[in-house]
């Protein structure tokens, strides 16, 4: 099935978030198997694979949300199952399910959050009014939640995770069930935050190309392990020159493809083997979970 080297960690870098040996199961479903894992400090890192894979599962084990033994999940250092509170206070948190009020204005949400994560009373202010600025929202920021579009709540959430200045942010399927411009432009915001805080963003996404284009390492996920990862150029380029040795070594003359350089989804599917196919999940046959302009309305 899989011919892609084990992956790799780089410990040489400063470690926001390590995974080792991550293994969670639910009753007899291993939804984390044996996950090794490591976010560099200030990347954008998209952890990518079909439904099922057992994305949540690990971004919630991460985040403390799911218990995990000691010694197996990291934050900066601090172990997930020791130091709990410490790493909390360094995360910021967007899930699939929504966490917006739709009954609620969008400062008022922020404003919420900025209470929950204990922002100071005298900054609290100005601390929700610049997190809804950094998400484009400060126009829009005394309209009720529930008049929001699917990518204006997606934003609104983000400034929710923001308004604590977490060092890590993390998002789960952050454009799921939004339109091409609204997925763009949820990206853009999350760039552009990064961009100014230096923030590490550890993202999951079953779209190939965002991942492509906004992430800077990826890791693709498959039944619990990550089966390959590094730059998606990387990954494309190593699985191209791979497919080259084996044309060579079978003796076979120049395939169709064989100067073109695979895509991440070939490189996916190549990892993955039938398994994809077998589950009757393309990766990016979504259930759609989220849904969110709709629930809201
Ligand atoms: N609360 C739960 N109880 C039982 N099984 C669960 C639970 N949560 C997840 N699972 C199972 O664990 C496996 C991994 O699920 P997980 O939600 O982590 O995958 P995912 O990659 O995030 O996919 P999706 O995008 O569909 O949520 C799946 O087989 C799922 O059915």
């Amino acid at each position: 099935m899989s011919h892609e080297p084990a992956p790799t960690t780089d410990d040489s870098a400063e470690e926001a978030v390590s995974c080792r040996a991550l293994d969670y199961s639910f009753g007899d479903t291993k939804a984390v198997d044996s996950l090794d894992l490591s976010v560099r400090t200030g990347e954008i890192f998209g952890l990518l694979g079909p439904n099922g894979a057992g994305k949540t599962t690990a971004i919630r084990c991460i985040t403390t949300l799911l218990p995990v033994p000691t010694d197996r999940v990291k934050v900066f250092g601090h172990d997930a199952a020791k130091e709990q509170m410490a790493v909390r206070r360094l995360l910021g948190y967007v899930p699939q399910q929504l966490s917006a009020d739709a009954a609620m204005t969008g400062r008022e949400n922020v404003t919420l959050f900025a209470r929950v994560f204990d922002v100071p009373r005298r900054e609290r202010a100005a601390r929700v009014a610049q997190a809804l600025d950094v998400v484009d929202l400060t126009a829009a920021a005394d309209r009720m939640a529930k008049t929001y579009s699917g990518g204006m709540i997606r934003r609104l959430e983000l400034a929710q995770a923001l308004v604590s200045a977490p060092r890590l942010l993390m998002l789960d399927e952050p454009t799921i069930g939004l339109d091409p411009i609204a997925r763009s432009s949820v990206w853009e915001h999350i760039n552009a935050v990064r961009q100014a805080t230096g923030m590490t963003v550890l993202v999951t996404t079953h779209y190939m190309d965002e991942a492509e284009q906004y992430c800077d390492r990826v890791g693709l996920m498959h039944r619990g392990r990550i089966h390959a990862l590094g730059t998606s150029d990387e990954l494309r380029t190593r699985l191209r020159d791979r497919r080259r040795t084996e044309a060579r070594e079978a003796g076979t003359s120049a395939r169709d493809d064989d100067g073109a350089t695979p895509t991440l989804e070939d490189v996916f599917r190549d990892v993955a083997g039938q398994g994809l196919d077998e589950e009757g999940g393309d990766y990016s046959d979504v259930r759609s979970a989220r849904r969110t302009a709709s629930r809201l309305g």
